[in-house]
């Protein structure tokens, strides 16, 4: 049985090896990101896992493990930011405000598929002219959803989370080893 992690996100594949899953290949999905018209964030977000399952390659008892975090303010969904200047729209519709991470992970093998979403509730400071500036500058907002990184410097800006912290960063390790247990690959097997 091989299993494939459908995610060119560095941070998926550290969570994963957290718990001791380290995926025999790697097979980032392509698919259009673009939320329909008046698209919801959570619905969008289980979208988005379901299809990059469906658009990765793989064998008949291959398992395909993918997952997409989605930034939610309110009805918005804020994406990866294109640039510095969308990054700091994003920071300051976000700050001293509170805003929800929603990950989606869907695993498939042969026919079957199983799903979890977990959504976590962030609250970013208020951020001054000179914390954005600073922040924007160290260019961790790249590749973000929301365009920050609540593991990197943006945890200087994070007074407060409620949900799951590896769901934020790109993975919620419970609900995910839960599918894989699901899926017949239980992480942590042999380790103990
Ligand atoms: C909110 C937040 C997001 N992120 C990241 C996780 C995801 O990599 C990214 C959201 O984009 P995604 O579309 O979920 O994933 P990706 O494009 O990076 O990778 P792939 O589709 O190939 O799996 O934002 C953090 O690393 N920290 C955070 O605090």
């Amino acid at each position: 049985m091989t299993l494939i992690l459908g995610s060119g996100s560095p941070r998926r594949l550290e969570l994963l090896a957290q718990i001791g899953v380290v995926p025999d290949d790697i097979r980032p999905p392509d698919i259009d990101e673009t939320p329909r018209k008046a698209e919801l964030p959570r619905p969008y977000c289980a979208r988005m896992a379901r299809e990059k399952v469906a658009a990765v390659p793989c064998g008949d008892d291959d398992i395909v493990l993918c997952a997409d975090t989605t930034v939610a303010l309110g009805r918005r969904i804020l994406g990866k930011p294109a640039d510095a200047a969308e990054a700091e729209t994003f920071l300051r519709m976000m700050s001293g405000r509170r805003h929800k991470v929603i990950t989606a992970v869907a695993v498939k093998r042969g026919g079957r598929l199983w799903e979890r979403d977990v959504q976590s509730a962030v609250r970013m400071k208020s951020l001054s002219d000179a914390e954005i500036a600073a922040y924007l500058a160290t260019g961790d907002w790249r590749g973000k959803a929301g365009g920050y990184g609540i593991q990197g410097p943006a945890g200087a800006l994070v007074p407060w989370i409620s949900g799951s912290f590896t769901g934020i960063v790109g993975l919620p390790l419970a609900e995910t080893a839960n599918l894989l247990t699901a899926a017949g690959h239980p992480p942590l097997k042999g380790s103990a």
